[in-house]
C-alpha cells in the first residue's frame, strides 16, 4: 500500500509549521524524513497517524483520503512509534504488545490464537520474547523502544510509521531494528536523525527544512556535501562504505560551518 502526502499544510494552535509538504513511500517501500531539529517530521508523522489533522492538503493510502476512513479501519492499516511515548504504564509488556491486536478485536472479545502468535513473534521480532512478564515502567528506555515497536508489529499494518525508532538503542539494537525493518519490506515511513542509518536502510529519502521538503530521491542522490552544508550546517564527505557499498557520510565533527552556511 502506497502513502502519498499531498500539499499537506499542518501546526499547533493556528500556527503551520509544516506548509506545502509533498512526499511519498511507494508501496513495500521503505521512506525516510531526515531534517534539522525542528524542520517538521514529527508533524508530517503525526498527520499520517492522524494525532494530527492538516490545515490543508490530504494523506493518502492507497489513493483513499485517511480522513475517510473510520478510526478503527486507519489502526488496523497504519501502526505508529511515535515520540510521546507513555512511561508509566502499569501493565506488563505482553499486554502493551497485545494493545496492537485492539483494531481486530470486537469489544469485550477476548484473545484468540491468532492474536497470541501475533503478540508472541512482535514480541521475538524485537528480541524480548523472554520479558513478557516485565512491567513495561521497569524497563530501559531502549526495551520500551523495542517493547512499543512490538506493539506496531502486532497491528499487522500495511504502513508502519516510526518517529526516530533508534533513539535509546544501542548501536547492536539499531543494526538489528534496521535490518528487521528491511526484512519486513512494509511500506514504512521513518524519521532518523542518523543519516548513515537512513542511507543505507532508505529506498528514498525526503529531507525537510523549516517546514518544507527541500530535496527528495535515493539517499545517494540526495545526500551530498553541498545539501549537508545548505541543510544541517555541517561540512562532511560522501563516501562509499568500505563494507556494505553504501554511501557513508564522513562528517567533520571539528567545527560547524559558519551560520550564513558559508
Ligand atoms: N505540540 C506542539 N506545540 C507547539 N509547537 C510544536 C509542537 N510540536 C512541535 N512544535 C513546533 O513545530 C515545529 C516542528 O516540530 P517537529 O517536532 O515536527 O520537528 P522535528 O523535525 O520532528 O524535530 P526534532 O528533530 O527536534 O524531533 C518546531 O518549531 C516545534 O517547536
Amino acid at each position: 500500500m502506497n502513502v502519498e502526502i499531498e500539499e499537506l499544510h499542518v501546526g499547533y494552535a493556528g500556527r503551520d509549521v509544516v506548509a506545502g509538504v509533498q512526499l511519498m513511500a511507494a508501496a513495500g517501500e521503505i521512506a525516510g524524513l531526515v531534517g534539522p531539529n525542528g524542520s517538521g517530521k514529527s508533524t508530517v508523522l503525526r498527520t499520517v497517524y492522524r494525532h494530527l489533522r492538516p490545515t490543508a492538503g490530504r494523506v493518502l493510502l492507497a489513493g483513499t483520503d485517511i480522513r475517510t476512513l473510520s478510526p478503527g479501519r486507519t489502526a488496523q492499516q497504519v501502526a505508529a512509534l511515535p515520540q510521546e511515548r507513555g512511561s508509566d504504564f502499569e501493565l506488563t509488556v505482553r499486554e502493551v504488545v497485545s494493545m496492537g491486536r485492539t483494531p481486530y478485536k470486537r469489544a469485550f472479545a477476548g484473545e484468540d490464537r491468532t492474536d497470541r502468535e501475533t503478540v508472541a513473534r512482535a514480541l521475538a521480532a524485537v528480541g524480548m520474547a523472554g520479558q513478557g512478564a516485565r512491567r513495561f515502567s521497569t524497563l530501559s528506555g531502549g526495551e520500551r523502544q523495542r517493547a512499543l515497536l512490538a506493539r506496531a508489529f502486532a497491528q499487522d499494518p500495511e504502513v508502519l510509521v516510526l518517529d526516530e525508532p533508534t533513539n535509546h538503542l544501542d548501536v547492536r539494537h539499531q543494526v538489528e531494528l534496521l535490518a528487521l525493518l528491511r526484512a519486513q519490506r512494509r511500506t514504512t515511513l521513518i524519521s532518523l536523525h542518523d543519516l548513515n542509518a537512513a542511507a543505507s536502510l532508505c529506498d528514498r529519502l525526503h529531507v525537510l527544512h523549516a517546514g518544507r521538503v527541500v530535496a527528495s530521491g535515493t539517499p545517494r542522490a540526495v545526500l551530498t556535501p553541498r545539501l549537508l552544508a545548505e541543510v544541517f550546517g555541517v561540512r562532511a564527505a560522501v563516501t562509499d562504505h568500505p563494507l556494505t557499498g553504501d554511501p557513508l557520510i564522513a562528517f567533520d565533527h571539528r567545527e560547524p560551518l559558519p551560520a550564513d552556511g558559508g
